[in-house]
């Protein structure tokens, strides 16, 4: 597919190239979510650039590896004798980068020090001497989350002070997904994004000329599906116990999202859990998720807000012996077809908290936003708990957003509950957005015309709001 996004990581590492001094970026993300291609994109058609990925294997093969690419970076023939240690190929890539510009990455940078532990140290060493008069723009690449966090960007690091920029790549937007799911309608496409989790290698996946159904059958409910083992196979990858988290997953993804009621599922205590909690956050997997304006943790739920893993947990997952015996369809039909809608509640949600991040960024909302998230907590007056998809909060001025994912136009009683739930807050100045998948009813629509305070938004307005923002 077309290359899609990623401009601020382009344009920031552009403007660090042109500084023509020494750079270290750090490039992380989870899995299959774009780090290489966006590198690739950035080192094509410049001179002296270098790749080398670190592998899961001695330190001569990585040396081999190394080796090739400095000399390509530094323009000597490749088929030189390799370095025998670190600090002589680091020492030759930094002394030929001292008069000229030179790019060099290490992707999987994680394999390369677990082949020998001390490179970071090496590199160190090498940066802190040459750093002043060295033109290097160093890139460390790599997808192992906690490795890259602690072991590279992290205090206790040898390299903790020396990158001069780091970038978390994060799932495509629905807008950027939306480009390439152009021939799709924008509900198959909003599906779409949810099922994939907005992640650039599942998104490619998808066949644009084949239906919605289709393309889960086959990505997911196909024993040779592309995505049929992936959750298993990136955990297994990445977790030394991955049938505890295999259980954590499948107990959130059908509802268990307190602390308490995770391990009375699985069988742990909750002392125990918290550990696996916090691997799986590290992650990006899941988020625990306080209502906004809380102070204290005693609500909080665990959520999964990886799509993909919670379609497989939830839909596939269960169905895994039927599926074995090739009955994808059969499951699509009569197990996920009508849940689809439930599921798509909760995407259609970040779907509306990108529109509306999108906003805040364009100075467009209606006051200065310090947070924002969902609320739920207790109604005094009815009695009963009350849930709240957006809850944006500014000085003395609070937004409301409610989401809804159905057949129906959205009326004005929906915007009559979600105004009766707004008189639980006490600021004067009272927001209002309003996100439906099928439109809006005329009485409402002509209520909201004369009202400053309330935004109606459908599908087609959150699509197009993102193809503005991306040409200004
Ligand atoms: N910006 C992009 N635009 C279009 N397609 C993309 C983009 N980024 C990634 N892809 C698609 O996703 C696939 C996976 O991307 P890539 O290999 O860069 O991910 P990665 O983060 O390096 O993965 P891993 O950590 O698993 O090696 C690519 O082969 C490409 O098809």
């Amino acid at each position: 597919m077309d290359f899609i996004g990623r401009t601020y990581e382009l344009e920031d590492l552009e403007n660090q190239y042109r500084s023509n001094q020494f750079e270290m970026s750090v490039i992380y993300g989870r899995r299959r979510i774009g780090k290489t291609t966006l590198i690739n994109k950035f080192i094509t058609g410049k001179e002296n650039a270098g790749y080398a990925i670190g592998i899961e294997s001695s330190l001569s093969l990585n040396l081999e590896i190394l080796s090739k690419a400095i000399y390509q970076a530094t323009g000597f023939p490749a088929q030189l004798p390799s370095f025998k240690t670190l600090p002589e190929a680091f020492t030759f890539l930094f002394e030929a980068s001292t008069n000229k510009r030179i790019i060099f990455v290490i992707d999987e940078y994680p394999y390369l020090a677990n082949a020998e532990p001390s490179v970071s140290s090496v590199l160190q060493a090498t940066i802190d001497h040459y750093r002043s008069h060295s033109k290097l723009m160093l890139i460390l690449c790599g997808s192992s989350l906690s490795f890259m966090e602690n072991q590279v960007l992290g205090y206790k690091s040898p390299l903790y002070g020396r990158r001069t920029a780091q970038y978390k790549i994060k799932p495509f937007t629905y807008w950027e997904c939306r480009q390439y799911l152009s021939s799709f309608s924008n509900e198959d496409a909003s599906m779409f994004f949810a099922i994939t989790g907005g992640v650039a290698e599942y998104l490619s996946f998808v066949d644009p000329d084949l239906s919605l159904r289709s393309n889960i059958i086959n990505l997911y409910l196909t024993p040779s599906g592309r995505l049929f083992e992936e959750p298993r196979n990136l955990l297994q990858q990445e977790m030394r116990e991955p049938k505890i988290y295999n259980d954590i997953l499948s107990a959130i993804a059908h509802g268990s999202t307190r602390n308490h009621e995770i391990a009375s599922k699985i069988g742990q205590t909750s002392g125990a859990l918290s550990h696996y909690l916090k691997a799986l956050m590290e992650l990006g997997i899941i988020e625990k998720r306080t209502p906004i304006g809380e102070k204290t943790e005693r609500k909080s739920i665990y959520v999964i807000v990886d799509g993909m893993y919670r379609f497989w947990y939830k839909f596939v997952r269960p169905n895994l012996q039927a599926i074995e015996l090739r009955q994808g369809d059969i499951v699509f039909d009569e197990r996920i077809a009508e849940n689809l809608s439930e599921f798509m509640g909760f995407e259609f949600e970040q779907m509306a908290i990108q529109y509306l991040e999108s906003c805040i960024q364009r100075n467009e909302v209606p006051f200065y936003i310090l947070e924002y998230g969902n609320w739920w907590g207790n109604n005094p007056y009815e009695k009963r708990q009350e849930e709240i998809d957006i809850v944006a909060l500014g000085n003395n001025a609070i937004l409301f957003g409610e989401c809804k994912w159905r057949n129906q136009k959205l009326d004005t009683k929906v915007f009559d509950a979600l105004r009766s739930k707004a008189r639980l807050f006490p600021q004067e100045n009272k927001q209002y957005m309003l996100f439906s998948k099928s439109g809006f009813t005329e009485d409402l629509l002509k209520e909201s015309a004369d009202q400053q305070n309330v935004q109606l938004i459908d599908l087609e307005k959150m699509y197009w709001i993102k193809e503005t923002a991306s040409s200004s």
